[in-house]
């Protein structure tokens, strides 16, 4: 067993609802090999997913979340490969010069750069993650973001689940657009410390992605001109032997200022 050995100080931010945030001050993380791996890898949940992991908020209508809980952590939908390259990546953050970005169903209450990505007067507990939208662990987005010190490179390690399927056995191409949105997202969050948007993602789509195939975005900005960041993004096995989609993308600045518009019946 390894420790995380930083929480990001997203993490130690109060939270805004009612309960006592209970902060984890290091997560134990099953080694790769060890006997506390997961019982089963994603490729036999398929078809069988696992059940629903205790959440945070049980419907649209819930205020904040009751029991908050750090999802980008192996859990046993994670498959063995998925748990190796995570200890991987979590190896880089030891000297600092990476971090792991914690991840929750809703961002508002602890996650500094997520409030950012509010437009318009805070009323609620904050955007639903939509990567986070799934209980069953292993059926959806499972995934870690780490993000480098420089903030200009962002990786995302990310196994999808089967609920991602679009052609028999392999990846929507939708799911995979959400990913990079979400890997090159949080490289421009870092970059531009406010609000952004996507204006423009342009994916090339090369290899099908098999369903519950570990990859990993590494996204990295490329330019940054006054509100407008263009970004990289790749997608590759996490041995880099296949390349399965690239993008470029196009984020800009906003302000905190527009109130979204309101929401129909
Ligand atoms: C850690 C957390 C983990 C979690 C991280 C989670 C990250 C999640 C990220 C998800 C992000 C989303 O899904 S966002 C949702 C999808 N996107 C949207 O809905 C965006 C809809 N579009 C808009 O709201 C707007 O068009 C904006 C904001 C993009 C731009 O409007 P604006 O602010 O009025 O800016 P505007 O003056 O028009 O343009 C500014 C400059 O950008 C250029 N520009 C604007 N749009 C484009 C465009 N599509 N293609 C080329 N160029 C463009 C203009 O030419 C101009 O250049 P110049 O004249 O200055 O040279």
């Amino acid at each position: 067993m390894i420790q995380i050995p930083n929480v990001p100080d997203g993490d130690n931010i109060p939270q805004l609802c009612h309960q006592t945030l209970v902060v984890p001050t290091a997560v134990l993380v099953p080694a790769p090999h060890g006997a506390t791996a997961a019982p089963h890898g994603i490729a036999m949940t398929i078809g069988g997913v696992p059940p629903p992991r205790p959440h945070c908020c049980v419907s649209p209508q819930a205020l904040c979340s009751v029991s908050p809980q750090d999802l980008a952590v192996p859990n046993a939908g994670w498959s063995v490969a998925m748990r190796e390259q995570f200890q991987h990546l979590l190896r880089r953050t030891a000297d600092g010069s990476w971090r792991r970005i914690p991840s929750y169903r809703r961002g508002l209450d602890y996650l500094p750069e997520v409030v950012q990505m509010v437009v318009g007067p805070v009323t609620g507990p904050g955007p639903r993650h939509f990567l986070r939208n799934l209980d069953a662990e292993g059926a959806g987005f499972e995934y870690a973001i780490f993000l480098h010190s420089s903030g200009h490179h962002a990786q995302c390690l990310c196994q999808l689940g089967p609920y991602l399927e679009g052609h028999h056995g392999f990846a929507h191409g939708g799911a995979i657009a959400t990913l990079i949105d979400t890997t090159v997202g949080a490289c421009a969050l870092a970059v531009a410390k406010t609000s952004v948007m996507t204006a423009k993602l342009n994916i090339s789509y090369l290899v099908p992605m098999p369903v519950g195939a570990v990859v990993v975005a590494d996204s990295r900005m490329e330019r940054h001109e006054g509100r407008k960041i263009f970004l990289s993004c790749r997608v590759h096995d996490t041995k880099g032997d296949t390349l399965y989609a690239e993008a470029t993308a196009l984020f800009i600045q906003v302000e905190n200022t527009k109130p979204p518009p309101a929401a129909r019946p």
